[in-house]
């Protein structure tokens, strides 16, 4: 085997010091170019039906993308037959420009005019590779050589289109492997193809700049750009775009920073389907704009929408953690995130600046909802349970107990190994807390205020079913109940932790009491509804002095065991 790094050259950096791109911020959306339909479609396993094409032309175009790359008409008969149904059967809109590529040779541009006869808007794209790897090995041409083939095929597209004047004609070119181009070269070549299609006179010219395969860190490639925007003869004539791929995994950085760097307009496709690693992804290059405040036109919040028909038509499902669309992006599953999420939610205004921790956006633009948000496992702590119990059930527990109930959650998920879902913590809640397992039950309850406090006389279940009364003396009915199970059991019960909470009009009881008691060296807490707060106390009390005698009544039978 050989894994040998030596056998790989560094890129060379650009000696620019007066790069001016690191300052510069972007402040508005560029001109979006969606390739789905093109470079997407010629690195599928499975390459497109026309059909399929209108189904995601479409969309693009609801989107809002206005420059769409439907295909390389002259290399196969389904782009072709795509070509013509998208014009007779007018289904481009009228500010849509549809874009086609070719290779630089005279019959296959003759065959892509043929293809777009009657487009109302379009774009011809040609390209040829002009960096030393393509010139020396590819096709075996000087520099002189190569920027011939460009200017040719210029040439051959200016002359096309002069044939078909019923059409708002642009002008794409690529220097093809731009990003391994000298960079003096490959301006050399934009300005040779300019001067026959001369934008300065009124054609429309995009120069598109590929990274056809990303070789350099994005800074690099900034460098590049700028160089270009600041060197090309008829700059202002002429829109700059860049055309990004992700084999080094920073397509979106590489465009991004390129538009800082003088760059108009982009090029890419929905969620990154493309070659090898994938062109630049809309989705997240958009979205990023959208995070930072600025308006992407593009409506991504159809995401759902854009999932499924990309990941129906190309065959390729989307990584869970992919920017701004994966199933788990927006999900928290290790406490201290859960923690600070639900704390910020819980601050958050509608119309306020979204400030919450771990979300760089608000789930509900994209479609999502909160309720995914939180999720529970092993690496989740007290501020998850607690808000899965509170968003899902409406249960807002104190402190203590959430820490508690966060307990015996972990213990579940750790022997589990998974998820711990809102319904089965609410299960838990219920079997250890709520509904005390053969426990005490509050049947009635009698209360005399006096001089000395409160005398009460109360009812209770046992938990044979037979009513047992007890009477005792306290500060408050509490007091009074805990007086009263120390003076039957001999106990010295000591309220560790208590809170109640009135529940409003719209739940079956109205109150919720929690309670943590001491008895010896036993700690039992328990929770209660009941119609009033006394109630609840009273009941919540009974519960935990319950499993109290529970736990008593057992060790005794564990030791004669
Ligand atoms: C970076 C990109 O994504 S570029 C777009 C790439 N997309 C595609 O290639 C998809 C569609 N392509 C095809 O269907 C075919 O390749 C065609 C129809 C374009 C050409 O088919 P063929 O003539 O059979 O050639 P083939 O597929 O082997 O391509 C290689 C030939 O194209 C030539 N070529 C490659 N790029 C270009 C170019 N931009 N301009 C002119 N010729 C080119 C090569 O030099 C080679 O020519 P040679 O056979 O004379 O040595
Ligand atoms: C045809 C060009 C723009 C291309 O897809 C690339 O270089 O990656
Ligand atoms: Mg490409």
């Amino acid at each position: 085997m050989s894994f040998d790094h030596r056998k790989y050259a560094p890129f060379p950096t650009i000696d620019k010091p007066d790069r001016q791109w690191p300052s510069k911020r972007i402040e508005k959306a560029p001109l979006w170019a969606a390739v789905d339909l093109r470079d997407g479609n010629q690195a599928l396993i499975k390459p497109m039906s026309v059909a399929q094409k209108k189904r995601f032309f479409k969309l693009l175009v609801e989107l809002g993308y206005k420059e769409i790359e439907v295909g390389f008409p002259s290399a196969s008969q389904i782009d072709y037959d795509f070509c013509r149904a998208l014009i007779e059967e007018d289904l481009v809109p009228d500010d849509v420009h549809i874009q086609v590529l070719s290779q630089a040779r005279q019959e296959l541009i003759e065959r892509t005019f043929e293809s777009l006869k009657g487009a109302k808007k379009a774009v011809v794209h040609i390209y040829n590779a002009t960096s030393p790897t393509f010139r020396e090995q590819v096709f075996n041409v000087d520099k002189e050589g190569c920027k011939a083939i460009a200017v040719k095929s210029a040439e051959w597209v200016r002359d096309a289109a002069a044939k078909q004047p019923d059409t708002e004609w642009s002008f794409q070119y690529s220097p093809e492997t731009f990003s391994a181009t000298e960079t003096d070269f490959a301006i050399e070549v934009i300005d040779a193809v300019n001067e026959v299609w001369r934008p300065d006179q009124g054609q429309r010219v995009i120069i598109n700049l590929p990274a056809t395969v990303e070789v350099s860190t994005p800074n690099v490639f900034a460098d590049q750009v700028e160089l270009v925007h600041e060197n090309i003869r008829y700059r202002e004539h002429v829109l700059i775009s860049v055309h990004t791929h992700d084999d080094r995994g920073c397509g979106v950085a590489a465009a991004e920073l390129a538009v800082m760097a003088g760059a108009d307009r982009v090029e890419g496709t929905l969620l990154g389907n493309g070659e090898r690693t994938g062109n630049m992804d809309l989705v997240t290059a958009g979205m990023n704009l959208y995070a930072q405040g600025i308006d992407p036109e593009i409506d991504f919040s159809r995401m759902k929408e854009i999932r499924a028909l990309v990941e129906e038509i190309t065959e390729i499902d989307t990584h869970p953690r992919h920017p701004y669309a994966g199933d788990l992006v927006f999900t928290a599953f290790s406490g201290s995130h859960q923690d600070a999420i639900r704390k910020c939610l819980a601050r958050y205004t509608p119309g306020d600046i979204w400030r919450v921790a771990y979300l760089p956006i608000d789930p509900h633009d994209l479609g999502r909802r909160y309720e995914e948000v939180v999720r529970i496992n092993s690496q989740s702590g007290k501020g998850g349970v607690a808000h899965v119990l509170e968003r899902d059930f409406g249960i807002s527990l104190p402190r203590w107990l959430q820490q508690e109930l966060a307990m015996v959650v972990q213990q579940d998920a750790e022997e589990d190994g998974g998820e711990i879902t809102g319904e089965r913590i609410h299960r838990r809640f219920n079997g250890d807390y709520l509904n005390v397992p053969a426990g005490w039950t509050l049947r009635s309850y009698d209360l005399h205020r006096a001089d000395d406090g409160v005398r009460a006389r109360i009812s209770v279940g046992d938990e044979e079913g037979a009513t047992v009364d007890v009477e005792g003396r306290g500060e408050g009915a509490m007091g009074a109940l805990v007086d009263a199970l120390n003076r039957r059991h001999g106990w010295q019960i000591r309220v560790e932790a208590f809170d109640e909470y009135s529940l409003g009009d719209n739940t079956e009881a109205n109150a919720m009491a929690c309670v943590r008691v001491q008895v010896g060296e036993q700690v039992q807490s328990a929770v209660a509804l009941a119609a009033d707060t006394t109630a609840a106390a009273l009941q919540a009390i009974l519960s935990a002095a319950g499993r109290v005698a529970a736990s008593e009544a057992e060790q005794p039978a564990r030791a004669r065991a």
